[in-house]
């Protein structure tokens, strides 16, 4: 059974295994105070050990959508489960645990904490939790990154590549049901970009973890194993093993929307 189209469910699958989705949204709307229409009745599964990107104009929903499938944001209707776990009806303390504990963030301005050590600011949210980090899993993602001489340094002491993947390690650490990445390459340069987008695909096909990525750069978004592409709130389509070209067509097409 074919899982895109326009109006039916969107299910970014690898091969839907042992576990229940990482992350499913389903039929969701958000209607900001004001009326602004968000998200109008979107659906997406992402299972685990998919890389997936979203990409469209801009005001399409982007944001929304990720604020709402990592329990940031309530929907106005709708479901979104988390690791099989609805969050919808949550309340903010309890989304904020379920938050803590199964997904990670990567933003574009990596947010590490200046004063810390880059080893205290990977393992700091976890500490928060009340929570000791798995050493052995830290210290494969840092080796697997490519940071293990940098963990004694500050983040100032560092490039934007090295700050960045220690935000990737940050987000995984917890070993999250999904890590969503906010236009993460956005502040680097191409080399540095590249770098973090094939560490980003490296690490969801070793170690089996789960990307949701939002850009609006299609060479980014070509590394995700499946793009969806949203506009007026909706996702209007989704591409297996996109290449840069089609995305480009794609968005190029959605220009005078
Ligand atoms: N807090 C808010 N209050 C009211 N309207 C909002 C709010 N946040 C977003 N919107 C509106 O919702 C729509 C979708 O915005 P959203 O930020 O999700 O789009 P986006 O695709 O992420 O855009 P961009 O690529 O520019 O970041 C836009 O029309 C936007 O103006």
């Amino acid at each position: 059974m074919s899982a895109w189209g326009l109006g039916r469910r969107t299910a970014v699958r690898a091969e839907p295994v042992e576990r229940a989705p990482a992350v499913a949204v389903s039929q969701v709307s958000k209607v900001y105070p004001g009326g602004v229409r968000a998200l109008d009745n979107v659906s997406l599964t992402v299972w685990p050990g998919t890389f997936v990107a979203v990409m469209g104009p801009s005001g399409s929903g982007k944001s929304t959508m990720m604020h709402c499938a990592a329990g940031l944001d309530s929907p106005t209707s709708g479901s979104v489960r988390i690791d099989g776990r609805e969050i919808a009806g949550l309340d903010e303390t309890c989304r904020t645990e379920l938050r803590r504990d199964r997904v990670g963030f990567v933003f574009q301005a990596y947010n590490l904490i200046p004063s810390l050590t880059l080893e205290d600011n990977i393992t700091l949210p976890l500490r928060l939790a009340g929570r000791s980090p798995d050493r052995q899993w830290m210290h494969a993602l840092v080796e697997r990154v490519g940071i293990s001489g940098c963990l004694g340094r500050r983040p100032a002491e560092l490039s934007g590549g090295q700050q960045q993947r220690a935000a990737v390690v940050r987000a995984l650490v917890a070993k999250p049901a999904v890590v969503f990445a906010d236009e993460p390459t956005g502040a680097l340069d191409l080399h540095s970009a590249h770098q973090i987008l094939q560490l980003l695909r490296g690490l969801v096909e070793e170690f089996h973890q789960t990307v949701v990525m939002v850009t609006h750069d299609p060479a980014a978004a070509a590394w995700a194993h499946h793009a969806v592409v949203m506009a007026d709130g909706k996702v209007i389509d989704a591409l297996e093993a996109p290449t840069a070209a089609r995305l480009a067509d794609r968005l190029i097409a959605l220009g005078g929307r």
